[in-house]
């Protein structure tokens, strides 16, 4: 499903700031895998997510979606790929828009079709069918701007439509992070639902151990532009917070130093 083979990325190269980020690094998942992603700050966790996305070119190696070779794919091309999720809550919906117009932009995505003829009937029962299985109330409400959500809310309607064309990949960026620990479990709650529903390969960067050893199949840990820790099936099943530390203590050859991942 993804391919990533051997990608670097250097940020300002040549410059006193030259920062390789991602060094040869090579990843594949297959079709339904739901991989979480933890590492310390600045590991390289979002560039890998950046680097799929096509945010800019990897410095070198190579990018496979479906067999498709996106390596020198526009970010905007590569959208119809994707599904995706950022921290910011303001980020993934038009706030001055409904429920619903939101949700019809986001299954208009990639066909000439706008917003201009207006919403169908149909179309309507089927978001309030979608909203409904958030449990959250929301289809009662499909015409409010979604500027008037919480964030938790927004964070649900976002991941409902990044998944609304079942993309071939689901890439969510610590999108509970900014959340209250409640809302951010129901939230982690509802992208289970929908990941498992849709059978969506699913990359998911969480910096709380609990969360990215909670969910999935399969769990990453980078480090330095490295993946140093990739644990999935019964390993992974019955993983403890300790027994991630110690391995990548062993992996990394340094303690893991993130209190907030550890305690979180
Ligand atoms: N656009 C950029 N320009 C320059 N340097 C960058 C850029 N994006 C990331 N970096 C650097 O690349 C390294 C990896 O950053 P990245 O954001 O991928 O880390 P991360 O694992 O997501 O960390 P965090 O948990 O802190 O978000 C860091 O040293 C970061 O400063």
């Amino acid at each position: 499903m993804l391919k990533v083979n051997e990608i670097s990325k250097v940020f300002n190269p040549g410059t006193v700031n030259e920062k390789l980020a991602l060094d040869r690094l090579s990843l594949t998942l297959n079709e339904g895998d739901f991989v979480t992603v933890i590492g310390g700050n600045g590991a390289g966790k979002s560039t890998l997510l950046n680097a799929v996305a096509g945010t800019w070119y990897v410095s070198a190696g190579s990018i496979l979606i479906d067999d498709v070779d996106v390596t020198r794919m526009s970010e905007h091309k590569r959208a119809k790929y994707l599904g995706r999720v950022f921290q910011d809550p303001m980020m993934g919906t038009a706030a001055t828009m409904g429920i619903d117009e939101n949700l019809a932009l986001a299954s208009r995505r990639g066909t000439m079709r706008g917003l201009g003829r207006g919403i169908t009937h149909k179309e309507r029962e089927h978001y309030k069918e979608l909203l409904e299985t958030l449990d959250l109330g929301l289809e009662n409400r499909i015409t409010t701007k979604v500027g008037l959500l919480s964030g938790g809310q927004r964070q649900a309607v976002t991941l409902l439509m990044a998944s609304l064309k079942k993309p071939k990949l689901l890439l969510l960026d610590e999108h509970t992070a900014a959340l209250d620990p409640k809302t951010a479990a129901k939230v982690l709650e509802t992208t289970e639902q929908i990941v498992r529903r849709d059978n969506l390969t699913t990359l998911m960067i969480t910096h709380n151990m609990r969360d990215a050893i909670a969910h999935g199949n399969r769990l990453i840990m980078m480090d330095n532009g490295h993946i140093v820790l990739d644990i999935s099936g019964d390993e992974k099943k019955k993983l403890t917070v300790d027994d991630l530390m110690e391995k990548f203590a062993v992996a990394a050859g340094q303690e893991f130093d993130n209190d907030q991942a550890i305690l979180g």
